[in-house]
């Protein structure tokens, strides 16, 4: 587990949010008009035509290969390129993870681009969700690697407003076992548990804020 020391300050660290999360958030937008628009064939291939150019222009510089997961010297965690957290990612939903007295605890809103069965979120989306949620939780001293997750799917997760919690239950050693659940209006939907392991080469690694992705 190889983590980068960026040299910044935390004010550096919200500025850089501030300018990457509307863009991010416009992203992400994109991607849903794009599952859901109705307009003509020539307006999509002009969209197409304008989205490519800010690809373009964006490219022109790049950084070699995926952001990394960062840290800054606060140990202010920037998993920017995170698929569940990530502030640079468009692909993640996100998830802003809360630490409650027994855990983690985030609140959501799942839309088109999550969609598995009609109007249902995908089951990998969910099982991705709760990894994460659970990781989180059983990352508490040490950054953890997930050995095992199970995922029981209880009822269909509808497509909206969600709500996932995640707790430790058990530690002995490198070993943590997390349990965590996804709920709608209604209650659980779905429940995983899972076992969690700090690898021998991050038992020394920093103790890091990940939360604020
Ligand atoms: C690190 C490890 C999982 C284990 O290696 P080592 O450290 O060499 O393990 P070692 O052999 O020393 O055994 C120690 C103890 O552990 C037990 N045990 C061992 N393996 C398993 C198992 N699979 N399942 C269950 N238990 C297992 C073993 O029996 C022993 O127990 P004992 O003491 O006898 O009772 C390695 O296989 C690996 O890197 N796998 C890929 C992980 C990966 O890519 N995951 C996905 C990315 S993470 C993510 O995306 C989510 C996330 C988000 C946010 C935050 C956090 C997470």
């Amino acid at each position: 587990m190889e983590f980068i020391l960026e040299d910044i300050t935390e004010d550096e660290v919200a500025r850089r949010r501030g300018v990457y999360t509307p863009l991010t958030d416009s992203v992400r937008d994109l991607v849903d008009a794009v599952i859901r628009t109705e307009v003509g064939e020539d307006a999509l291939a002009d969209a197409q035509r304008r989205i490519a150019e800010i690809v373009a222009d964006l490219r022109t510089e790049q950084m070699d290969g995926p952001y990394g997961v960062r840290h800054t010297r606060e140990n202010t965690g920037m998993a920017w390129g995170n698929a569940v957290i990530g502030v640079r990612n468009a692909l993640a939903p996100p998830l802003d993870i809360e630490h409650v007295p027994d855990g983690v605890r985030s609140e959501f809103t799942l839309g088109a681009a999550y969609e598995g069965p009609p109007g249902q979120v995908h089951g990998g989306v969910c099982a991705m969700l709760l990894d994460h949620l659970l990781g989180n939780a059983a990352s508490y001293s040490s950054p953890c690697y997930t050995g095992t997750i199970t995922v029981r799917y209880l009822r269909p997760t509808p497509l909206g407003a969600l709500v996932a919690q995640a707790w430790v239950t058990e530690q002995n050693g490198r070993k943590r076992i997390a349990r965590g659940t996804i709920s709608d209006a209604e209650g659980v939907t779905c429940e995983a548990e899972g076992v969690f392991i700090v690898p021998r080469s991050a038992v020394d690694g920093p103790v890091v804020r990940w939360s604020e992705g």
